[in-house]
């Protein structure tokens, strides 16, 4: 008997989601590889890796990680700073291509102080975000550091990397060009795709969430067809 609740309906991804910048994008391909496309139709996905891909979330204290992962989970926003201590954690079912696909969204902290504890969670990520405040430069510089230390535990070759600049909403247009001129470097020397989200408006979270899934799926798909 399946008690699961169906998939919610902007969770079924029919197909890739698109990139915000080409320049610091993981995939330009607009649509599954046809042989993934293929293979899926005719329900021969079952040697296909993980349909669970555990995810990561680090970055500077207060640059906003819990309150994405917030509107994105439970569409909810809090404007009170509360300190996560350690780690937290959410489940977030997709639909991609008809095969069903879990995230786990694990919330790190970005206190120093609980930062060993959190960097305990580290471990067996598909994928890691770092997330930094697109009004704060520091925070952008302090991200090569959160990912060498994501990195230590993680297979470096096979982790996708996401770049997010958060609280896009208290930019002006032009504070916004100069800092995604650096954020875009900074993606690419890391070999991260790039977003920019504000967690208080909720734009392009829903966008920016479902391209984890999504080339997630597509990333063991591909690879598993391929053989
Ligand atoms: N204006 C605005 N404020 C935001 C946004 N995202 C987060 N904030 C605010 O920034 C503060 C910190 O947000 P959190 O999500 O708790 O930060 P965090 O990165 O989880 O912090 P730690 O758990 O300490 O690592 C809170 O006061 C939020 O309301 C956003 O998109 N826009
Ligand atoms: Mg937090």
């Amino acid at each position: 008997m399946n008690i699961l609740a169906p998939v919610r309906r902007d969770r079924v991804l029919a197909e890739l989601p698109q990139y915000l910048r080409k320049e610091a994008a993981l995939h330009v391909h607009k649509d599954f590889h046809p042989r993934v496309t293929c293979a899926c139709q005719e329900h021969r996905t079952g040697t296909v890796g993980f349909k669970i891909s555990k995810v990561i979330v680090v970055g500077d204290l207060s640059v906003g990680k819990t309150c994405l992962i917030n509107r994105f989970c439970k569409d909810t926003f809090d404007k009170n700073y509360k300190a996560t201590i350690g780690v937290d954690f959410e489940m977030e079912r997709f639909e991609v291509l008809g095969i069903p696909f879990s995230l786990q969204l694990w919330d790190t902290a970005g206190q120093e102080r609980f930062k060993c504890i959190a960097s305990t969670y580290y471990r067996g990520a598909q994928a890691i975000i770092i997330v930094f405040n697109l009004n704060d430069v520091a925070s952008l510089e302090h991200t090569k550091q959160w990912l060498a230390d994501a990195l230590k535990e993680n297979d470096p070759s096979s982790v996708l990397l996401f770049l997010v600049g958060s609280k896009k909403d208290l930019s002006t247009p032009a504070q916004y060009v100069l800092m995604e001129r650096d954020a875009i470097k900074v993606a690419q020397e890391m070999k991260a795709e790039y977003w920019a989200v504000s967690s208080l408006t909720g734009k392009r979270l829903s966008s920016f969430c479902c391209d984890i899934p999504a080339y997630l799926a597509s990333h063991s798909y591909n690879s598993s067809c391929a053989q």
